[in-house]
């Protein structure tokens, strides 16, 4: 196998990752956040790419990499057409739907950026499972409301790759296990794993399962209709309660657990109340997930950024610990799984697949 060293991108919410790996080992990487003031001033998401471009740039300028010395790069995908896992090669029809979606989340800048950073360089970009991944059951797309559909919208990448890293603890394949899994980041998704496919799980940036450090999460919708009507705001301001500044930004003005767990120490009710009320609306989801595997639970695994807090988890434990064992992964394995899948790919393992065809 020739040695591949390759760039992995990863646009979030509340930060930009990137990794460079040599054979799949990480010798480099950052993870650069961003507050909600400074991703404010941008007016649309695809207004931030040359901000997180540079950013990228910077961080090879300070790690004295050459971009030129790769062989490949990766991105997490974002809003595209429902789509099965796996690695996929950055084309064309790609970037058009990328940057006409009218669907607004950072991850659809990573597969910009990297075809961007690659074509300059004669190389291939990448993106691996991206949140679009759609193994939902038709009765999970069943809303309520003939017209309107459920959809699949995920964290598709750190899910796979920690319920698969959970499996392999436990010297189990991924699909013969029953999963909840619990992606706790800017954006929180709950996703129910039958042997290897999630057939369920909550759309992490319409509105649906619970709120996040910074979105809503599902709502009552009268209330939002009224607002929608009656509050004199613009379609985008609601857009933007909804998700920039809504979950703990719209009650506590910050989107950083770590902050909000300072408060608490300093004998914030507020806070100790809300951050609470965020772990019972996940424990509340979770439920759902167990009951969409008909009690069959292996593990519930939680993971993500939020992860880290001992407190939250310590709730959303107490309160479903009698499902399944809980495991907890604290943070995500997104860069890694990404380095992986173009590896695989890079190195003929596997062939990639076209977007679009
Ligand atoms: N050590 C930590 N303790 C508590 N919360 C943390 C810690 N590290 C990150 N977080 C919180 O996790 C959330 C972001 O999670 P992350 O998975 O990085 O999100 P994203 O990738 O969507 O930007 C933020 O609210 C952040 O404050
Ligand atoms: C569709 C879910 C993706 C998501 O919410 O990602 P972030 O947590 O990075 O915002």
């Amino acid at each position: 196998m020739s040695s591949m060293k390759i760039l992995a991108i990863n646009p979030g919410s509340t930060s930009t990752k990137v990794a460079v790996s040599l054979d799949k080992e990480i010798i480099k990487e950052k993870s650069i956040p961003h507050s909600p003031r400074e991703i404010s001033s941008f007016k649309s998401i695809l207004e931030q790419c040359p901000f997180r471009k540079r950013l990228i740039l910077g961080f090879f300028d300070e790690s004295n990499i050459s971009l030129d010395s790769l062989n490949g790069i990766v991105a997490r995908g974002g809003f595209l057409k429902p789509v099965l896992c796996g690695t996929y090669r950055v084309n064309e029809i790609m970037c058009h739907d990328l940057r006409n979606s009218s669907k607004e989340h950072a991850s659809n800048l990573g597969a910009l950026i990297a075809k961007d950073l690659a074509d300059s360089r004669g190389i291939p970009a990448f993106i691996v499972d991206p949140i679009a991944v759609d193994e939902m059951t038709d009765m999970a797309k069943i809303s309520g409301l003939q017209g309107v559909e459920r959809k699949s919208l995920f964290h598709a990448l750190n899910q796979k790759a920690v319920a698969r890293k959970i499996a392999e603890k436990h010297r189990r394949q991924y699909e013969e296990l029953n999963l909840i899994v619990a992606h706790l980041g800017g954006g929180i998704t709950v996703g129910a794993h039958q042997k290897g496919r999630v057939i369920d799980v909550n759309n992490g940036v319409d509105g649906d399962g619970p709120f996040s450090p910074e979105r809503t999460g599902g709502l009552p919708v009268e209330s939002i209709v009224e607002m929608c009507f009656e509050s004199g705001l613009s379609k985008k301001e609601v857009y933007q309660k909804i998700k920039g500044r809504g979950g703990l930004v719209s009650y506590l003005e910050t989107n950083d657990a770590r902050v909000v767990e300072a408060l608490i120490k300093q004998g914030n009710r507020k806070a100790f109340f809300i951050f609470e009320a965020m772990a019972y609306q996940i424990a509340k989801e979770i439920g759902g997930c167990a009951a969409v595997l008909k009690g069959k639970v292996d593990f519930i695994v939680l993971t993500g950024g939020l992860a880290y807090s001992k407190l939250l988890v310590d709730w959303i434990r107490e309160r479903i610990n009698f499902i399944a064992p809980v495991e907890v992964s604290p943070g995500e394995n997104e860069l890694e799984a990404l380095t992986d899948g173009a590896y695989r790919v890079l190195n003929g393992l596997e062939k990639a697949k076209e977007y679009g065809e």
